[in-house]
């Protein structure tokens, strides 16, 4: 822990044992001071040890003054003669985290000797939490009711709301009444200038929905024609916040690390944001949709096609839409062209996992018109022999572009583990035709640690945005 200057430093009681209690721009800590007089390190050095503990200011949820009714229920004897000697306490709440990245809110309450330290405490700590101001205050909120298992509306009302309500934020709820509700409301009714970010309670499809929502509002406010291929997208203001209630929800998976409610939602409160590439398909000049996960074409747009159709079957619609594309081993011949990424994005085998703060992401890629000056000058080489761009004819059972691994907790590890979240580039899996034993292998590799792409016939390339997937006949395609 850094040593900076100190805000507060004050002798509080916690429960019967007496703490020093010190407060500076990063961290609040405490310490029992009769376990500590043996040492004679400065408490600002120490991060937790049996009976010290600190906390990143930026990981406070909130400060409330403890009402005299919360103490009497929660303590014991000892400390409630303690509370009856010093009746003004504060409480802070605060991000702990457990295992496998899932975070938990955690409370500490102090005992003051009196009433004006206890809302000096309480004032200076609320003083450096308005200092992030990268947390929100108003936040738009849709809730898919019939998402995954149908427990969007209760996830919310019991796991998140209490902790916007802990952390003073104000939410507006919508509950959608038909699909596309939300993604209708976001482009056009909407007042976004009241909110601070929009969040989506739902699976993979409703972040979806109020993706294009967002975005298509975000163009149109700018004037931007969105059928134009190689216009660059204006950024959105707002961020969105995902609460998982779906049936897979990897894109909360892919940028959080775990599928829990309340993980993310105190990620939101506070103020953590993961940029994000958002792809736009075309056809023909006409815009298609947008993807930030998985574009697929063959297999997956075949068996995500067929589920829909079972909807009503829950999450299981899955698993039978893929044994029946499967069995059906349908492939599809055509050409893929693309342009290759630059040698410093990486490649999709390098094993590099993208985190927050990732190296590669930080570099900005450079922008459409640059990409496109450089293709052009890639396509006048092409005139001299030498091509930027890369073709490949055949046949296909599917063709992916993952823009981030997709990793989700039936595939832990996502259809291409070192796909990055937002460097401007997408993962090319091309799975040639090949036997169902082989294809079946294939998939398998998708739910273990083995490499996805020693197969034969796999194939995979980092790709600059714009890759071209053309003359390839017969089946849909999911984004
Ligand atoms: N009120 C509603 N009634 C019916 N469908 C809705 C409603 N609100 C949203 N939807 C649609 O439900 C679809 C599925 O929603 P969602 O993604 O939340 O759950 P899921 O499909 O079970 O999860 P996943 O997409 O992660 O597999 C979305 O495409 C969305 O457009």
């Amino acid at each position: 822990m850094e040593k900076q200057p100190r805000l507060l430093s004050s002798r509080l009681f916690q429960k019967h044992r007496q703490f020093e209690v010190v407060l500076n721009r990063s961290f609040l800590a405490w310490r029992e001071i009769e376990k500590s007089r043996k040492r004679s390190s400065d408490i600002s050095s120490v991060s937790e040890t049996a009976h010290s503990h600190a906390v990143q200011v930026c990981e406070i949820v909130a400060v409330r003054k403890t009402e005299e009714d919360d103490i009497k229920t929660r303590s014991q004897k000892k400390a409630k003669q303690q509370s009856h000697l010093y009746p003004h306490a504060f409480t802070v709440s605060y991000v702990r985290r457990t295992r496998q990245h899932q975070w938990r809110c955690s409370d500490v309450t102090f005992h003051c000797a009196n009433q004006a330290l206890c809302e000096q405490w309480i004032q200076v700590i609320n003083e450096q939490l308005s200092l992030l101001t990268n947390r929100p205050k108003s936040l738009l909120v849709y809730i898919n009711p019939y998402g995954g298992k149908r427990h969007g509306k209760r996830i919310y009302e019991q796991k998140v709301a209490p902790l916007f309500r802990c952390a003073g934020i104000s939410a507006d709820v919508i509950v959608t009444e038909r699909a596309n509700h939300a993604r209708d409301h976001l482009k056009t009714e909407a007042n976004l200038d009241k909110y601070d970010g929009v969040v989506c309670v739902g699976g993979d499809g409703m972040f979806s929905e109020i993706l294009h929502g967002l975005v298509t509002r975000t163009q149109t406010d700018h004037g931007m024609d969105q059928n134009q291929p190689d216009a660059e997208l204006v950024q959105c203001s707002l961020r969105i916040g995902i609460i998982p209630a779906g049936s897979t929800d990897c894109i909360c998976f892919a940028t959080v690390g775990t599928n829990d409610p309340v993980t993310s939602a105190l990620h939101i409160i506070v103020g953590d944001s993961q940029p994000m590439d958002v792809c736009s398909v075309h056809h023909n000049n006409t815009f298609l949709r947008y993807s930030v996960s998985l574009l697929g074409y063959g297999f997956y747009g075949d068996m995500l096609t067929d589920s829909e159709r079972k909807r009503w079957l829950g999450p299981a619609r899955y698993d039978l839409s893929g044994v029946k594309t499967f069995l059906s081993h349908n492939y599809y011949e055509g050409t893929v062209s693309f342009l290759p990424a630059e040698d410093n994005m990486g490649n999709p085998r390098d094993k590099l996992q993208c985190r927050s703060g990732c190296h590669i992401c930080q570099h900005k890629p450079p922008s459409k018109d640059k990409q496109w000056e450089t293709s052009e000058e890639k396509e006048k080489s092409d005139k001299d022999g030498s091509s930027g761009w890369s073709v490949i004819r055949g046949k296909f059972i599917a063709i992916n572009a993952a823009s981030m691994s997709c990793a989700c907790p039936r595939s832990p590890k996502g259809l291409s583990p070192s796909a990055h979240l937002a460097d401007g580039t997408t993962d090319l899996i091309l799975v040639r035709k090949c036997s169902r034993l082989d294809f079946f292998r294939h998939l398998l590799r998708h739910t273990n640690k083995e490499d996805q792409f020693t197969h034969l016939f796999v194939e995979v390339h980092r790709v600059r945005v714009q890759a071209i997937f053309s003359q390839v006949l017969g089946t849909s395609f999911l984004a």
